[in-house]
C-alpha cells in the first residue's frame, strides 16, 4: 500500500491503473478506523481491481462549536489496518492539499440536506457534498462505498450523483455492530464506561419502533413521541431526533398503513452525538418470502 498526501500524486498513480483498464473503488473516510469502515473495504476489494481509501477530516462538515479539533485521529494505526486489508492506496491530504485557498464553490442538496441531522447541523450536509464531489473528482471511482449507519448521508449522496450525472456507482453497506446492538463509529471513543452501556438504548429504541410498527401503530407523531419516551427513560440520553420519515425522500409521513418507513435517530449520550436507523416494514423480496 502506498500512502499518498497530494492530489497531483494521487492522480498520476491512479492514471496508470485506469489506462490498464482496471476498475476503481473509493472509500471515503475520516480515519479512526473500526470494523465498520473494514466491512466497505471489504467490499470495495471485492467489487475492484484497484482500491482507494481516504482519511481527510473534513473542516467544512464541521460548525463551529462541533469536535473538529478533538476528532480521534490515529494515521499509523489506520495505515497498518488498511495496509492488512489489501488497500493500494491511502489518500490522506492535509487540509491545505485539499482546500489550498478558501473554496468559494459549494455542492449542496438543499432539501434533503435541510431535515433530520442537516437541521440539527446546519450547513453539515453541503460540506460533505462538497467534499464528496471533489474526491470523485480526484480519484474518479468506478465505484464509491457509503455506510448505512449514515442513511442521510448515503441519500444525498446517491441524489447528488443522480442530479449531477456524476460518473460513479454509489454501494451503500449494511451498519457493522458490537455484540450489544450498538452500531459502531469512531465517536464512540468518546463515551465513558457508563455512557456506552448508556448508549445501548439507541438500537432498542429501533427495535421498540419495529415493535410498535408491528402491532399496528399507525399515527407516526404517536409512534415518535413513543420513542422519545423509550429513550429518555435513559438519564444520560437526550433526543435530537427521532423521526419517521419516508425511506427515499427522508420526508415527513402523513399516516402509516405498513409501507416502509425510515426510523431515524441522533441522540446525545452525554456530550456525545451517536447515530442510528432501520428501515422497517419492508415488503418481503422474492428471496426472503414467508414459508
Ligand atoms: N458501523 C458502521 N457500519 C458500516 N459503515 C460505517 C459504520 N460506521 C461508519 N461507517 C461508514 O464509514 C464511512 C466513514 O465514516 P466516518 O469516518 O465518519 O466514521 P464514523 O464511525 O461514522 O465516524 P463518526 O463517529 O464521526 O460518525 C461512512 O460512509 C460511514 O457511513
Ligand atoms: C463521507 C465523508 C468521508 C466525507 O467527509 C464523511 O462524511 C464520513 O466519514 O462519513
Ligand atoms: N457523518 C459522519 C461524519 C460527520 O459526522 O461529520
Amino acid at each position: 500500500m502506498e500512502i499518498v498526501h497530494t492530489i497531483a500524486a494521487l492522480r498520476e498513480r491512479l492514471g496508470e491503473h485506469r489506462k490498464a483498464g482496471r476498475r476503481i473503488g473509493l472509500v471515503p473516510t475520516m480515519g479512526y478506523l473500526h470494523a465498520g469502515h473494514m466491512e466497505l473495504v471489504s467490499r470495495a476489494k471485492a467489487e475492484n481491481d484497484v482500491v482507494v481509501t481516504s482519511i481527510f477530516v473534513n473542516p467544512l462538515q464541521f460548525g463551529a462549536n462541533e469536535d473538529l479539533a478533538k476528532y480521534p485521529r490515529d494515521l499509523e494505526r489506520d495505515s497498518a489496518m488498511l495496509r492488512d486489508a489489501g488497500v493500494d492506496y491511502l489518500f490522506a491530504p492535509g487540509v491545505t492539499d485539499m482546500y489550498p485557498r478558501p473554496m468559494q464553490t459549494v455542492v449542496d442538496v438543499p432539501k434533503l440536506g435541510a431535515e433530520l441531522e442537516g437541521a440539527v447541523r446546519p450547513g453539515h450536509f453541503a460540506g460533505v457534498a462538497t467534499v464528496v464531489t471533489k474526491l470523485f473528482n480526484i480519484v474518479l471511482p468506478d465505484s464509491a462505498y457509503f455506510g448505512e449507519k449514515d442513511y442521510q448521508q448515503v441519500t444525498i449522496i446517491r441524489r447528488m450523483v443522480e442530479d449531477l450525472a456524476q460518473p460513479v456507482r454509489v454501494v451503500p453497506v449494511p451498519t457493522v455492530r458490537d455484540a450489544d446492538g450498538l452500531a459502531l463509529s469512531s465517536r464512540n471513543v468518546y463515551l465513558s464506561k457508563e455512557e456506552r452501556a448508556a448508549a445501548v438504548i439507541v438500537p432498542k429504541a429501533l427495535a421498540e419502533a419495529e415493535r410498535l410498527y408491528d402491532l399496528g401503530v399507525n399515527d407516526p407523531a404517536a409512534l415518535e413521541e413513543a420513542l422519545r419516551a423509550f429513550i429518555e427513560k435513559e438519564p444520560l440520553a437526550t433526543v435530537e431526533v427521532a423521526a419517521v420519515r419516508h425511506p427515499e425522500t427522508l420526508e415527513p409521513l402523513s399516516k402509516l398503513q405498513g409501507q416502509p418507513i425510515l426510523i431515524a435517530l441522533f441522540v446525545r449520550i452525554g456530550t456525545t452525538r451517536l447515530l442510528d436507523n432501520r428501515v422497517i416494514g419492508r415488503k418481503p423480496s422474492n428471496n426472503e418470502k414467508a414459508a
